[in-house]
């Protein structure tokens, strides 16, 4: 006999129909049907999961571009989650990745897509919606939409910059989430996406008349701090052991909010920590691959927003524990460049540096001789970087002269360009590698197809270096092991995880990261090292051992599945 889970549920008729977590449509057995209502709710046949799931397939081949596909499934989640997280699960690869000439359907790039289209394309509501004008009922429209769940992982965002398409006004939590339960194997009723619609500083949307937003200017300074920290407040009263994952946010919010509030609650910001992870994996990968050590490289940070100092500070960080370089030694490794050319020191006098980067500040006197703005092929030309990574939202910013002066600089260049979606990437990673006659070692921010070798193997794998191939593994190995904070260890322990499963370390003609395809697997492997550290260094409030860890990852990893449901009118619902 199957080990079918036995759900005790409180919903009837269309009520249950309407209810996504529940509804199995076709799937509800005759039994299931007298005893809920449905007899005359549904046609006759009683189909498998597998039949709906071959059904809803065809539905969505009959789609053609990815943003219909897209919308699509955006339906489907809000008519069945099951079957969606089935349909996903099952199709991952095609879905989540790369088809010669299909991109990623529920993620980069064609969610950029579907969130600069959100008021266009709006159905039907998902998660919690905080809007500035209503932060007096803030307390209680959240415990409205929490109300009897267990709630783990709440991720939130206020579409600042969203991806490198900027201020969306609305959107993007809700992707992110479906990563952790289709990767992450976090059960999807235990997670809450939260819209922060603090206005918005895009014209195009205000004057929209169909924005489904509000329609105002960005809120800034103390009223936006006051309007966050009720938000972060409540998390904390009501789910105080649940992680709180920033997506998004704006250059000078995301840093000042992660520190803030990380020695307070197990928060995340993803495209600081998780962009800083995921890099860090993939640079250790590519050193293995050129038999050196990450302390050897020198480094160029094109772009130094949330992502650059993300990155900058995880290599950093790990130069400093891995191979036991002084902090001020290993900073001099980095050479960080903006908009207004190389970080160095007349760069801060005029005002047009952060506060948070002033640890990377290149003294003038090295470019002495260089007139005006130290550009991008100054660097490379005078310093001769063996990594060159790319975060600016620049398309184009790695030019041929560029790519070609790192060749002639090292053997084998380490360069990714790591800027979403794919038409902001820094350089086509078929041309880097032409440029390079196949010496580069690629990654990508969004997935890209192989690219074809002048001479030699015949295929180059470019590896996806994107947060999503490890947030979802730092994430469940946070909650699992109930920590109150996310240290900067356990991210290491993770990102080291990820380094250790590269492909190209086995065979270098491979990726220098695990395929999409493989990301369940990969990040049930982040999750153990995440959970073996916080308990190591005591960051858990389990009383298990480390040596339970993977046993107990395993055990609770959330997998789509109907089970047998049982009316109960005190049951779920
Ligand atoms: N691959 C990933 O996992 C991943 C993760 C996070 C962010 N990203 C991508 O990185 C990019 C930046 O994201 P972010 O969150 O750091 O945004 P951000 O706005 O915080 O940072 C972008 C930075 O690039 C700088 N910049 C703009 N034009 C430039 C130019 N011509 N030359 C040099 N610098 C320039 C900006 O001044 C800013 O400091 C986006 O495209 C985003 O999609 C990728
Ligand atoms: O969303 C992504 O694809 C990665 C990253 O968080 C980004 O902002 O680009
Ligand atoms: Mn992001």
């Amino acid at each position: 006999m199957s080990s079918e889970p036995i759900f005790h549920v409180a919903l009837r008729g269309d009520e249950l129909l309407n209810a996504p977590r529940f509804n199995k449509g076709t799937a509800f057995t005759v039994e299931e049907r007298k005893s809920f209502g449905l007899t005359g709710r549904l046609p006759s046949k009683v189909n498998t999961l597998d039949e709906q799931c071959e059904r809803a397939y065809q539905q969505l081949q009959s789609h053609e571009s990815p943003i219909r596909k897209n919308s699509f499934l955006q339906s489907l989640k809000s008519q069945n989650l099951v079957l969606y997280y089935t349909l996903l699960t099952r199709h991952l690869r095609e879905l989540m990745y790369v088809l010669p000439n299909d991109p990623s359907v529920i993620y980069t790039p064609t969610e950029a897509q579907a969130i600069s289209e959100y008021s266009h394309l709006f159905r039907r509501s998902e998660g919690l919606y905080l809007t500035f004008p209503n932060a007096d009922s803030m307390e209680d429209d959240f415990l409205e939409q929490t109300k009897g769940k267990n709630i783990d992982l709440i991720v939130c965002s206020d579409s600042e910059a969203i991806l490198g398409i900027g201020d969306q006004g609305v959107g993007i939590s809700s992707a992110k989430s479906v990563i952790y339960s289709l990767i992450g194997g976090i059960d999807p009723s235990q997670t809450l996406s939260v819209v922060l619609d603090v206005g918005t500083e895009n014209e195009e949307l205000l004057n929209d008349h169909l924005y489904v937003g509000w329609p105002h200017k960005r809120i800034r300074g103390e009223e936006y701090d006051q309007f966050l920290d009720k938000f972060v407040q409540l998390v904390r009263k009501y789910f105080p052991q649940s992680l709180l994952h920033f997506e998004d946010f704006g250059v000078t919010n995301a840093q000042r909010i992660l520190k803030r509030y990380k020695d307070t609650h197990a928060v995340f910001n993803d495209d600081i920590q998780g962009t800083g992870a995921v890099t860090l994996a993939c640079t250790m990968a590519a050193v293995g691959v050129t038999k050196s050590k990450l302390s050897e490289q020198r480094y160029i940070i094109y772009g130094a927003g949330s992502a650059g100092l993300g990155i900058t500070r995880q290599l950093r960080d790990a130069i400093v524990s891995a191979d036991g370089v002084a902090e001020e030694e290993a900073n001099k490794l980095f050479y960080l460049i903006d908009k207004h050319g190389l970080i160095k020191q007349s760069l801060v006098a005029s005002g047009n540096v952060r506060e948070e980067l002033k640890e990377f500040v290149r003294p003038d006197e090295e470019w002495e001789g260089v007139e005006g703005e130290v550009g991008l092929l100054d660097v490379v030309k005078r310093v001769k970087p063996t990594v060159l990574i790319g975060c600016s939202t620049h398309a184009g910013g790695f030019t041929k002269e560029v790519v070609e002066a790192m060749k002639e600089g090292c053997e084998r260049p380490i360069i990714f360009p790591l800027s979403n979606p794919s038409k902001l990437v820094e350089v086509d990673p078929k041309d880097a590698n032409d440029w390079t006659q196949g010496k580069a070692l690629l990654a990508t921010g969004s997935p890209f197809p192989p690219a074809k070798m002048p001479t030699g193997r015949t295929m180059c794998i470019i590896a996806e270096c994107n947060n999503a191939l490890i947030y979802p593994g730092l994430g469940f190995g946070a909650i699992i092991s109930k920590s109150r904070r996310m240290t900067d260890t356990m991210i290491i322990a993770g990102a080291q995880r990820l380094a250790s499963l590269s492909p190209a370390l086995k065979d270098p003609d491979e990726g220098l990261l695990p395929d999409f395809a493989d990301a369940p697997e990969v990040n049930v492997e982040v999750a153990v090292a995440v959970a073996e550290r916080a308990i190591e260094e005591g960051s858990a409030d389990v009383s298990w051992t480390k040596a339970e860890a993977r046993e107990r990852i395993l055990r609770h990893l959330w997998r789509p599945q109907y089970g047998k449901y049982v009316y109960d009118k005190e049951g779920m619902m």
